[in-house]
């Protein structure tokens, strides 16, 4: 790989010169300004924890790749930096001088490099736009990010789904670097690496007109059911065989003149061969064994049950709808999740699908309540070309078919409009989805988790939700209780606080902690999350106080000062706890953890007994 080039201009693409005006246009907009302080906002750790956890199956492919590719710029003075689709930067690694250096930036995981927040920038312009791009000192909207050159291209998935970006980094008076074809180079093999895993137990086959390109991720790749039903083809294929971005995947037999079960044409696994198209062409296929090429992710496989497991942090109602979850789970039992807004069903419904047999199948999130119900029907049930009047031309693939072999989280279900309800019953009843403006029906299989904060009951009685749908749907309800009725919220807030981290996480102030605990949380887990994320940030100097805190928890308290004080210590020693099970009962690296000496850990233990 040849990264470092000499002190020659960093090449541009044709309209690089556009696409910097056009963002630095934008940063306008967002109320930045050029000589603004670097925004060193990150997320707290434990936030970081469950978006990284949102994002497992990005980092599971993308960091053994990362890792690569930083052996291959070592010496460069560079790090290589994933962000998710919203800018949000997951993971980092490279060279240690440049990384402390970045921190100055907070070019670091947990910080939003989105345009909105921190201008021009590689990887906020790149996910602005979906290209790729260099971005190059002053080509930075904010001076303090001048130092920098950067090197950025999107991730996709399959059906062009924004997944996030690659970023590589370097020092912009000392480096000379132009990364982009290596950063381009590993966002294929991740895409190569993604399509392989989330197709892992459909039949893959690997296709090419020049032999040279098969076996690199490079190549074109075809997921298909044995019996031949196209499910998923990436951007190679699609431009090997000339089909638009958005088409429906074409069975095996409207590609290759070779009968319709692709394992019967390609009898033996990986040994390539002609295969005549149904264009007259012959194709190089070859059939996917299991791993994928070059680099694979390490061997870490969630153990089953993890995922809802690590949602108990000591309330009874949440650990017996656990425990009912984890009793249906692979067996077909459709899950209605309720409660209020921010008590986490999203989360739980994530969590369902990571602890199911179809987890590395995809999760697919509708909320119905925020797609306009003119559009609702193409986004779920998908549609041929021309089905209506604005469709994009080849059609496009429904979030029912999407969802074949992983999960359909349909958030907000009381808000499907009733002229739908009855569609989606016979998809449900029929596991076969038509598109709109096609006759074709095609099979999908999913497991189905929904969610909504209203009384389905009620809605039924009231006429305003289909009995048929409600009793297809209501497998097992689960009421997730409001933050105000669990009994654990001193143990989410350690948890939130400290999770994931090897470095102390903040302290309360104990007159901070009587707030948090006495406080109602109307806006729930969603509500404490935003409180001790600004609290952290606020507090610069790793000891959360009252000042830290929002105006409504001072005036609004609600328990009792003895109820609080029992509480608080509940909260320390369950901090301790963690503390010391996470890493491995090592008394002295718990002390350091938790900022505190070990003869006051040995106290508080000799307490806690
Ligand atoms: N157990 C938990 N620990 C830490 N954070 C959590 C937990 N559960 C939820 N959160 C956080 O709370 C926020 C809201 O969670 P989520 O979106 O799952 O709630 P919801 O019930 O689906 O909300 P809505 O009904 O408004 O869609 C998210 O930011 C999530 O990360």
């Amino acid at each position: 790989m040849t990264a470092r080039l000499d002190s020659r201009p960093v090449p541009r693409l044709a309209g690089h010169a556009d696409l910097i005006a056009h963002a630095h246009a934008r940063s306008a907009t967002h109320g930045l300004r050029r000589q603004d302080a670097p925004d060193l906002d990150r997320l707290p750790r434990s936030e970081l924890e469950l978006r990284r956890e949102q994002h497992r199956t990005l980092l599971r492919q993308a960091t053994p790749v990362m890792t690569e590719l930083c052996r291959q710029l070592a010496g460069t003075r560079c790090m290589a930096v994933l962000s998710g689709p919203d800018g949000l930067l997951l993971h980092a690694d490279g060279d240690a001088r440049f990384l402390r250096r970045s921190e100055q930036v907070a070019l670091q995981p947990g910080a939003d490099w989105s345009e909105g927040r921190k201008g021009t920038n590689a990887i906020g312009t790149a996910l602005a736009t979906g290209t790729p791009l260099v971005v190059g000192g002053p080509e930075h909207f904010l001076d303090a990010n001048r130092f920098l050159v950067c090197a950025c291209a999107p991730i996709e998935d399959a059906d062009g789904t924004l997944l996030g970006a690659l970023d590589v980094s370097g020092d912009a008076s000392s480096s000379g670097l132009h990364p982009l074809t290596p950063v381009q180079t590993a966002v294929l093999q991740m895409e190569h690496c993604l399509f392989l895993a989330r197709h892992a137990d459909a039949v893959c086959l690997a296709v090419d007109d020049r032999p040279q390109r098969l076996g690199t991720p490079a190549e074109g790749l075809l997921a298909f059911t044995p019996d031949g039903r196209g499910l998923a083809m990436n951007r190679a294929a699609r431009r090997l065989f000339g089909l638009h971005p958005r088409a429906l995947p074409p069975a095996f037999a409207d590609l290759f003149d070779a009968g319709c079960e692709p394992e019967a044409a390609l009898p033996h696994a990986t040994e390539s061969r002609t295969v005549r198209g149904r264009d007259g062409c012959d194709w190089l296929v070859r059939r996917y064994p299991a791993p994928a090429p070059v680099v694979r992710p390490p061997a870490v496989e969630p153990v089953a049950g993890r995922a809802l497991s690590a949602l108990q942090s000591g309330d009874p109602v949440i650990n017996a709808a656990i425990g009912k979850l984890k009793r249906v789970l692979g067996k077909q039992v459709a899950v209605v999740l309720s409660g209020e807004t921010g008590t986490g069903k999203e989360l739980f419904a994530r969590a369902i699908h990571d602890d199911t047999p179809g987890r590395d199948g995809p999760f697919v999130a509708v909320n119905c309540a925020a797609i306009p119900e003119a559009l609702i029907e193409a986004e779920l049930f998908g549609y041929e070309e021309g089905a209506f009047t604005g469709a994009r031309r080849k059609g496009g693939i429904g979030k029912l078919l999407q969802a074949d072999r992983g999960t359909l989280f349909l958030d907000e279900i009381g808000d499907m409009p009733t002229s739908l309800q009855a569609r989606l019953l016979r998809v449900l009843q029929e596991r076969a989805v038509t598109p709109l403006g096609s006759t074709r029906t095609l099979p999908t299989d999913f497991m189905l988790v929904c969610a909504t904060h209203r009384d389905l009951r009620a809605m039924v009685d009231d006429g305003s939700f289909r009995a048929d749908l409600y009793y297809r749907l209501n497998g097992l309800t689960i009421r997730l209780p409001a933050l105000r009725e669990r009994v654990d919220l001193a143990a989410l807030i350690g948890r939130m606080l400290g999770a994931g981290t090897t470095t102390p996480p903040p302290r309360l102030s104990d007159a901070a902690a009587a707030l948090l605990l006495g406080h109602d949380w109307p806006g729930n887990l969603r509500e404490l999350a935003t409180v001790l994320h600004t609290a952290r940030c606020l507090a610069d100097d790793g000891l959360i106080d009252v000042e830290h805190l929002p105006d409504e928890l001072t005036t609004r308290p609600r328990l009792p000062p003895a109820a609080t004080a029992v509480r608080l210590c509940e909260h320390q020693d369950r901090l301790v706890a963690d503390t010391l099970e996470r890493l491995g009962g090592n008394i002295s690296a718990a002390a350091r953890a938790l900022g505190i000496s070990r003869n006051r850990l040995y106290r508080q233990l000799a307490r806690a007994r």
